[in-house]
This record gives structure tokens, sequence and C-alpha cells, in this order.
């Protein structure tokens, strides 16, 4: 493994840019931080490194997997930037590394609901910001142990702009308007790719501020969670985004039938949620920067302050 090695400390192309272009002050460097992905070999690891390199950051070319010890992986590109894998048994050597070789370094998690919080702890622990983009976990505790720590974190199950701006709408809606759907009944549908281990952790979101709205009796094991390829069709996701998309129905009907409202989000692709990812990369180094007081924040914060592109 390359990690043993001594590499003298890259002079990535970006930051020399931003150096040349404004006077190499530490605080355009640190606006613009290296960025670790966790992890480059899934889907949205792939996509969210793939919108650093087109962003002009620096992609650290080490990412952290799921793979165990011995499991025949070989390493992967990322936009011609080989990526080298490591496995859990270690990751405190590469962070380590990674730490003394990328100073100022980012750390974004997409990886699996079962290892939100131990990731979350490990980055903590290790003191670097991150934006746990991952869904599921205990979120409570991904933010206290950031918070514990001391380190930025930008948390959140959904990065698209406009989706976030959505949700924003709907907590906006919630504060405003306590109880304006009280007696209504609800039903919430989300269709995503067949490998999508939980449910929606937007839907989890936006139900939260339903409830506030009135809504009774609906628990999130009520959220209808699509994963065949019929009932994807069916709700009239194209043929061609079965293996990555995101459609989310929410209905709300009154006691007696008489008024329906229907909310709708329907996404292909990933790039919506991998533009957003960079947009929190770049929100937490200003934080950070600025030695911002409040340490965790969520994507509807990035939105308020003007930080999605
Ligand atoms: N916040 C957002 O906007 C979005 C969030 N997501 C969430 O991101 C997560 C990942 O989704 P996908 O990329 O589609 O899944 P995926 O299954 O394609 O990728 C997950 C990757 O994590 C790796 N992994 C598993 N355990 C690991 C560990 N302990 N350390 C490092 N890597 C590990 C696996 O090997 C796999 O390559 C899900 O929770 C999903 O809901 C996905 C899209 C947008
Ligand atoms: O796994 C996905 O794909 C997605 N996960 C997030 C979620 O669970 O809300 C965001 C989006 O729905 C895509």
């Amino acid at each position: 493994m390359r990690l043993q090695h001594h590499h003298p400390r890259p002079a990535p192309h970006a930051v020399a840019v931003d150096a040349a272009t404004q006077g190499n002050s530490s605080s355009s460097l640190d606006l613009r931080p290296p960025v670790m992905i966790n992890s480059c070999t899934g889907r949205m690891g792939h996509s969210a490194a793939e919108a650093v390199v087109r962003a002009g950051l620096q992609l650290v070319p080490f990412t952290l997997t799921g793979f165990s010890a011995g499991v025949a992986v070989s390493n992967i590109g990322i936009s011609g930037i080989p990526v080298e894998l490591v496995g859990k048994e270690r990751r405190q050597e590469a962070m380590d590394v990674v730490k003394d070789r990328y100073p100022g370094l980012v750390v974004v998690d997409y990886t699996m609901p079962n290892c939100v919080n131990d990731n979350a702890e490990f980055y903590a622990r290790n003191g670097v910001p991150f934006v746990m983009g991952t869904t599921g976990g205990d979120r409570a505790k991904v933010a206290a142990a950031a918070e514990a720590a001391g380190v930025y974190a930008v948390v959140a199950p959904q990065m698209g702009k406009q989706v976030v701006a959505f949700q924003a709408m709907m907590e906006v809606m919630a504060q405003q308007y306590p109880g304006v759907f009280t007696g209504y009944s609800l039903t919430v549908t989300e269709s995503h790719q067949r490998n999508k281990a939980d449910v929606s952790g937007t839907a989890k979101a936006v139900v939260a501020s339903l409830r506030q709205m009135g809504v009774e009796g609906f628990k999130d094991s009520d959220i209808r969670k699509i994963r065949d390829r019929e009932g994807q069709l069916q709700m009239g996701v194209p043929e061609d985004h079965l293996g990555g998309h995101a459609f989310h129905t929410y209905t709300l009907t009154s006691p007696d039938g008489s008024v329906q409202f229907k909310f709708k989000h329907n996404v292909v692709e990933r790039s919506i949620y991998a533009e957003g990812t960079v947009d929190a990369v770049l929100f937490l180094a200003k934080k950070r920067a600025e030695a911002a007081k409040e340490k965790v924040y969520n994507m509807v914060d990035v939105l308020l302050e003007g930080s999605l592109r």
C-alpha cells in the first residue's frame, strides 16, 4: 500500500491558481480545501468526487471503503485521478497520512446507513470537518459527536438545492401555520434504485414538518418504499433511470375527501446532490475560516446563507 511511502506535499493545481491570483494568503487556501470522499467506490461518492474535481478543488487520492482486508479490489480512478482504496483496518493510519499531506481538508461521507455513527465519530475524533450526506443512523448522535469534538459539520439527507428549498418551504410553513393540516390523512411514496438500503431520509424530514402542520398518526414506517422494477415504472420512473433516481410523492387528503394536496419531487441521476455537496464543503471551509461559534449545520442553513450555487 502506498500509504507507507513518504510523498512530498502535493501542489494542487486549483489551490496554486488561487495562490497566484490571491496572493497566496492562508485564507484563500482555507476557503478551497482539499476534499476526501468516503467512499469513491459508491455511486454517490463517485459522483461527488467528480463534482469536486469539476469545481477545481483538490480530491484527496485516498478513499475509505466497506471492503474487508483480503478482498481483491483494485484502486479506482476519478476523472483520471487514481484513488487508493483503504479498508477499515487501516483507516486510522490512512487518516494520519491524509491529515499530514492535506492540511485543512474537509471530509465527505456517502457510505451506508449502518456506518453513519461510527464514521462520524471517527471524523470527530480526528478533528476533521465533515459533510455527512449518508442517510440513516442516529442523527442526534452524529451532531453530538461533532459538537463534542468542536468539529464543523453539515449533516443532511438531501443536498439538491431545489429539493432543499422545498424542505425549507415546508419548515417555514410548519412554523408559520402549525396545525394547518389537522385532521388530514397522509400517504407518502418514494422510489429509489433497487439497492438503496433504507427509507428516504428526505421523506422522513418532510414528514417531520407535516407532523408539525397537524398530521397525526403517520409513522416513518408508513412511508411506502418502492424498490421493484414494476412499481418504479408505475410511479413514472424512466426505464433508463431505474439504477439512479429519487421519486417522492406526498398526498394530503381532508377528512371528508373534498380537498387534496400533492407534493412531488422527482430526480434522476445524482448531479443535483453532487453539486450541492461541493457547496456544503465550501460552506464548511468558510465557517471554519470565520471561526463560527455554531458547529453543526444542515443544508437548509447552507441555503439560507446563500451558499448554494
Ligand atoms: N444527502 C444526499 O443528498 C444524498 C444521500 N445519499 C445517501 O448516500 C448514501 C450512499 O448512497 P449510494 O452511493 O447510492 O450507495 P452505494 O451503495 O452505491 O455506495 C455506498 C458505498 O459505501 C461503501 N462503504 C460501506 N461501508 C463503508 C465504510 N464503513 N467505510 C467506507 N465506505 C463504506 C460501500 O463499499 C459502497 O461502495 C445513502 O445513505 C444514500 O441515501 C444518496 C444520494 C444523495
Ligand atoms: O439514496 C439515494 O439515492 C438518495 N438518498 C437520499 C435520501 O434518502 O433522502 C436523497 C435522495 O433521495 C437520493
